[in-house]
């Protein structure tokens, strides 16, 4: 954690600046049965933004965001949040590829999530009802989550993570099997949550919605970062050939 603490500082005072990195890893590795899936991964992601998490099937994006949120712990290497001074920890959200959604109505899965955040049971449904309705699903409000088709359970994933007001939101390929329409909402979602200042970081295989959504990309393969470059540049000028093949569609391992 020494870099957090600004050498001129005596005895490691920890000096806040807004302008440090919100987050860096620092030789992240994950060892499962004696096999390397992620390398030795140094990133620093700045305070505000949408970092798009590329790269092949088995690249290792999910374990990557699931080490950053705090799900697994590392083999060895850091996860560092640079947060100020004597405040809580950051709020995160992390909304999964296949979202796991409670036995209960849509209505009460937001309602147990501001259970959960100690919200006074009378804001409760209110809050929750003017969720659903933002994201599309009011009219599914009393429906079981669980029969709720897969484009729907993810508009739910993403409302309850909206209740909860997260300053940090993790969303593994929220748009993979999403029809169109669906996916149009997702990104209007993704943008809302950016606009009310969460700190956003993604994975997806639509290069399309990279384009449309990111400000920095992360390239992995097998494990390991290949690049980490402002969105722009990495479509119009990535610096590596393992980039430039992804972009051209062509498989890297
Ligand atoms: N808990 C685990 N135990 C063992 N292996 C795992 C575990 N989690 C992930 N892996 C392996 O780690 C590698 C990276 O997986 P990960 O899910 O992070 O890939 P990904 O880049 O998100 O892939 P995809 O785009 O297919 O979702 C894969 O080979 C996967 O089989």
């Amino acid at each position: 954690m020494t870099d957090l603490y600004h050498p001129g500082v005596p005895s490691g005072q920890p000096i806040w600046s807004p302008s440090a990195p919100l987050l860096k890893l620092k030789g992240l590795t994950y060892v499962h049965q004696d096999t390397v899936l992620l390398h030795e991964i140094d990133l620093q992601l700045a305070r505000h933004g949408i970092t798009l998490l590329l790269g092949p099937n088995g690249a290792g994006k999910s374990l990557l965001m699931r080490l950053a949120h705090g799900l697994i712990a590392p083999t060895s290497g850091d996860v560092i949040w640079h947060t100020q001074p004597d405040m809580p920890p950051l709020l995160q959200a992390m909304v999964f590829q296949h979202p796991v959604m409670l036995r209960r109505t849509a209505l009460a899965n937001l309602t147990y999530a501001l259970a959960a955040r100690r919200v006074p049971w009378r804001r409760r449904r209110a809050l929750a009802m003017e969720t659903l309705e933002r994201f599309g699903l009011i009219s599914l409000a009393q429906r079981q989550a669980r029969v709720l088709s897969g484009g729907e359970q993810q508009r739910l994933a993403l409302a309850r993570a909206w209740v909860l007001k997260p300053e940090v939101l993790f969303l593994d390929e929220p748009t993979s099997a999403l029809d169109p329409a669906s996916m149009r909402a997702v990104e209007e979602a993704v943008h809302a949550f950016h606009a009310e200042g969460t700190r956003i970081v993604m994975s997806s295989h639509d290069l399309n919605q990279a384009r449309r959504l990111a400000d920095d990309v992360v390239l992995l393969c097998g494990g390991r970062l290949v690049e980490h470059t402002p969105a722009e540049r990495f479509f119009q000028g990535p610096r590596t050939p393992e980039a430039r093949a992804f972009i051209r569609g062509e498989l890297i391992w």
